[in-house]
């Protein structure tokens, strides 16, 4: 053997601290080289950049080159995989089996649109906040989960769209550049699912089918998820927060202080669940409807206020109409409120930013 293979083998003996392998097998060794005076240049790729136990895997390589006999020196150099590589080993370390892609490992930021009471225009901004983030370059997929009325694909003008399967992979209509599934298209009105049918969709079920959707929907690589989920704290939002620890949730009140109480509390689920609150948007501002509610949520959930979107008819109309105003009336007040919002949320990195590799160890 070679001292180059005798080098290779010894660095088998490296495990990664983090997956709970030997780094042989996690394509994490670049390239071995030997030269003629023993002096030792080997190549590492770490899974992410300013990964926690880069220096410790560059301390057990050089001690384990170190090690063979014949070896006079060791240069170590390390580098970071390119997101292919990444995903392949993601890919390889389960199995081949299908995952849900919106884990914690994954790069994708997923918001979770909740609102205390229903009518507060929660699909409407989360339509429209969907359709400027990707008018902004990014590719947003959008989940409408909410089971007492499924108003998005209507809002997006997609009302009639169904989604195009592929084999096993379903392929989510296309409106606006977001990619769009509303579980409304999943429903089966022949065993009595239907939007109206709210009460059947309880418990375990639904849980099963939002798991089921996120899984087999595919909708590609992400930077953005949001889900529409429905009002209050029920049995979506708690499916949500276990299947999606990593969402952050966005929460809609309108100025109202008895909608804000109610805002406060679905939005204190989201901790309970491990979710973060990322900030509060107050909806339908004005004097009509009194005022301070946004500001009162975002105080008693410790998430800032990312702006308060006025009443507005071209909003209204936008929405009955399948024309998001963001893009067709970009100077309402509105659209340029929700057109800020979107903004703060793109100038935001992705999910994944030395974040450690979520890789479960076997
Ligand atoms: N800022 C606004 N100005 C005027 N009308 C608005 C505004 N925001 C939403 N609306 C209108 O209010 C109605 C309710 O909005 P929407 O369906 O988005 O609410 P929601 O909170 O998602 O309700 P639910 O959860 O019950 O589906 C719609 O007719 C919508 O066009």
């Amino acid at each position: 053997m070679s001292l180059a293979d005798q080098v290779t083998a010894a660095l088998a003996s490296v495990i990664d601290p983090e997956i709970r392998k030997p780094i042989t097998e996690l394509d994490m060794v670049d390239s071995v080289a030997v030269d003629d005076a023993g002096q030792a240049s080997v190549a590492i790729k770490l899974t992410i950049v300013g990964c926690p136990a880069a220096d410790r895997i560059e301390s057990d390589v050089r001690a384990a080159v170190m090690g063979v006999p014949g070896v006079t020196g060791a240069e170590v150099s390390v580098s970071v995989m390119t997101p292919e590589q990444r995903q392949a080993l993601t890919e390889r370390l389960r199995g081949g089996k299908r995952a849900m892609p919106f884990g914690p490992d994954s790069l994708t930021r997923v918001y979770a649109v909740t609102s205390g009471k229903g009518g507060v225009g929660k699909s409407t901004l989360t339509a429209n906040l969907a359709v400027a983030l990707a008018a902004r370059g990014l590719r947003v997929g959008l989940v409408d989960a909410d089971v007492h009325g499924f108003s998005i694909p209507g809002i997006l003008g997609v009302a009639g769209a169904r989604p195009t399967r592929v084999g096993e992979m379903i392929l989510p209509p296309v409106a606006f550049g977001v990619k769009v599934v509303s579980i409304g298209m999943f429903l089966d009105p022949a065993r009595g699912q239907g939007p109206s049918s709210a009460v059947a969709w309880r418990g375990p079920m639904l849980h099963r089918t939002i798991q089921q959707f996120l899984t087999d929907v595919y909708f590609g690589d992400l930077d953005v998820l949001l889900l529409d989920l429905p009002p209050g704290t029920g049995d979506v939002a708690i499916s949500v927060g276990q299947l999606l620890p990593n969402a952050e949730v966005l929460v809609v009140t309108t100025p109202q202080t008895a909608a804000a109480e109610v805002a406060v509390r679905s939005g204190a689920l989201a901790a309970q669940t491990g979710q973060r609150v990322y900030g509060v948007i107050e909806n339908m501002s004005g004097e009509l409807f009194g005022s301070g509610g946004g500001a009162q949520v975002s105080a008693e959930l410790g998430a800032p206020l990312l702006g308060s979107v006025p009443l507005s008819v071209p909003l209204r109309v936008g929405g009955d109409e399948g024309s998001p105003i963001v893009l067709s009336a970009p100077d309402d007040p509105a659209a340029q409120v929700m057109g800020a919002i979107a903004a703060q949320m793109a100038s935001r990195p992705r999910n994944l930013a030395g974040r450690r590799l979520g890789v479960a160890p076997r």
